[in-house]
Formats: C-alpha cells, sequence, structure tokens
C-alpha cells in the first residue's frame, strides 16, 4: 500500500460538471449504466469531471478553523455517532514521509521546504477526500481548499514562498480541482480568537509547533475571516455554518450537540 492509499478501491466516471453543490463542486450527475466489475475505472470526455459512483452521494462536512481551534475535539466528538466516519487531518504523515519531517521543516525553513510540506498536504487532502467509507456522513478536518487557500496563500503572502513554487502549486491545485469531482455539502468554521489559539496550541505541546508565534496565528485567522465571513477572497465551495469555538470545552461539546441536526442535515441546504 502506498505512503497516501488504502482508501479502497475509487471508481471514476465520468460526467458534466454542474456545480449545484457550490461554486467549485459538480452536482450529482444521473448514473450512466456502469459495467465496471470493481476494476478502477477513469474515463473522461469534454468538459467531463472525474466522480466516483457511490462516494459522491455521501454528505461531506469539513470542519474548519485556526490551529489549536478545537478541529479534533470537535471531531472526536461526533465520530461516536453512528453512521458519520471522521477523517481527520493527516499530520502524521506531514510529520513522518519515509523518515522525514516535512512539517518541522516548513516552520525552520518556509522559504525553502513551504512547497515541498504544502506538495505533500494538497496530495494527501486529495486522497482523504477520495478515499471510501461505508458511513453516509463523511466529516473531515480541514480540506484541499483551506490548504491552499489559507496556509499556501499564507506563506506566499507573507513572501515566505518563491513566485515560482506558488505558481506550480497553483496550477497543481487548479488542475485538481476543475479535473477531479469534490463534493462539499457543508463547511462548520470554528471561529476563535487567534490568543485562544495560541493559548491551546502551547499547551498541546506539539514539537513543531513551538516556534509558532501570535502573529502567525493572526494572519491565519484573517485569512478564514475573509474567506469564510467576509467572502472576499474566493468561492466558497459549500454553504457555511461558524460556531464560536473560544468557549470551555464543556460549553463546545454543548454548542456541538445543539448544531447536531443543523450540521447532520447538510446534504438538504
Ligand atoms: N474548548 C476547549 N477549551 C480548552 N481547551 C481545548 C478546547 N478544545 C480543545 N482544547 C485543547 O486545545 C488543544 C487543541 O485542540 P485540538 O482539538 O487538537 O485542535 P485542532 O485540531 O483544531 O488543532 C488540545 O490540547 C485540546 O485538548
Ligand atoms: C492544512 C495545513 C496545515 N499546516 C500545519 C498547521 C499546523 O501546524 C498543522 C495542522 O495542525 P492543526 O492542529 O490540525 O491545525 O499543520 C500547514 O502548514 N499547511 C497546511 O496546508
Amino acid at each position: 500500500m502506498s505512503a497516501v492509499g488504502g482508501g479502497g478501491v475509487n471508481v471514476f466516471r465520468c460526467v458534466r460538471p454542474l456545480f449545484n453543490r457550490g461554486a467549485l463542486s459538480p452536482s450529482l450527475p444521473t448514473l450512466a449504466a456502469g459495467c465496471n466489475r470493481g476494476r478502477t475505472v477513469r474515463t473522461r470526455s469534454g468538459a467531463g469531471k472525474l466522480v466516483r459512483n457511490a462516494e459522491d452521494k455521501k454528505t461531506v462536512i469539513c470542519i474548519e478553523g485556526n490551529i489549536a481551534s478545537g478541529k479534533t475535539t470537535c471531531l472526536e466528538y461526533f465520530s461516536k455517532t453512528s453512521n458519520i466516519e471522521v477523517f481527520t487531518e493527516p499530520v502524521s504523515k506531514w510529520r513522518n514521509v519515509c523518515g522525514h519531517n516535512p512539517l518541522a521543516l516548513m516552520y525552520q525553513d518556509p522559504e525553502r521546504w513551504g512547497i515541498t510540506l504544502q506538495t505533500y498536504v494538497q496530495l494527501t487532502m486529495l486522497d482523504r477526500h477520495l478515499s471510501s467509507t461505508s458511513a453516509s456522513v463523511r466529516m473531515m478536518e480541514r480540506s484541499i481548499f483551506s490548504a491552499k487557500y489559507i496556509f499556501v496563500e499564507n506563506l506566499f503572502r507573507s513572501g515566505k514562498m518563491p513566485a515560482v513554487d506558488y505558481a506550480v502549486l497553483s496550477e497543481w491545485f487548479n488542475w485538481i480541482i476543475t479535473n477531479i469531482s469534490i463534493p462539499v455539502d457543508l463547511i462548520v468554521y470554528l471561529q476563535t480568537s487567534p490568543q485562544t489559539c495560541h493559548e491551546r496550541l502551547k499547551q498541546r505541546c506539539r514539537e513543531e509547533e513551538k516556534v509558532i508565534p501570535l502573529e502567525y496565528l493572526e494572519s491565519i485567522h484573517q485569512l478564514y475571516e475573509d474567506w469564510l465571513i467576509k467572502k472576499t477572497t474566493v468561492p466558497l465551495p459549500a454553504p457555511i455554518l461558524v460556531i464560536p469555538a473560544d468557549h470551555d470545552l464543556q460549553k463546545m461539546l454543548h454548542q456541538y450537540e445543539k448544531n447536531r441536526d443543523r450540521i447532520l442535515a447538510a446534504d438538504r441546504l
């Protein structure tokens, strides 16, 4: 099994992009009479996207938010619900690819290693989006969209990613979202202050992140706010539900319970 494999057999078929789930995602198309017999089928024609038969019918919810905003804790809460499969960010892969740690390298020298980390993040997030599940609801930590619109954008805008690296990554990203169906039904934004995240980050104490200053979390926060609240940057791939997330754990669990029905009705929004 490859480093990013393991999601089961992905069966692709080709449809016209109708974009009714969100600006960047295609609709569920009419099923073509298929005879793939369990093989991986990748066919394309005209302006069609590669889509997957059964998986594109599942409800997809992405939990978004700043570093240490509480996304994993939120996923952990919903993982106890039957019929939801949670997909945490593949951080362990970002910390260890064949014995290398691109996450640590990026924090040490973003100009040199930003492209390396972000290329791998893009690949592993795509793999997460395309992985199979038997559950009817997939709940993911972040998305391929926030990796690009928040983290790549932040590196570039802060002058820490050379223009050529940004251009290559952007071409890869644009190719992916133009050619592969990546449906998202709902974005849940855990909205925190950068100060709260800084506190939680220190408490979590992930070795690579010890160098992160408050200013870095402020930049990430600003990009999230511009994208999801002010809606001034790039189109949203799905409707958004904002949950204020500066509260203590008990109140947050209460918030999740209160919003459970709205979240799980994501495919009917
Ligand atoms: N509401 C909360 N109040 C206080 N601490 C929290 C809360 N939610 C999460 N934490 C703690 O903050 C740290 C980061 O949370 P985590 O869920 O890992 O965030 P993320 O996945 O967004 O990076 C962890 O140590 C976690 O236990
Ligand atoms: C998606 C993404 C993440 N990172 C970094 C930011 C954090 O240090 C970790 C993820 O941790 P979190 O607690 O889940 O927020 O990875 C990055 O540098 N680039 C990215 O695209």
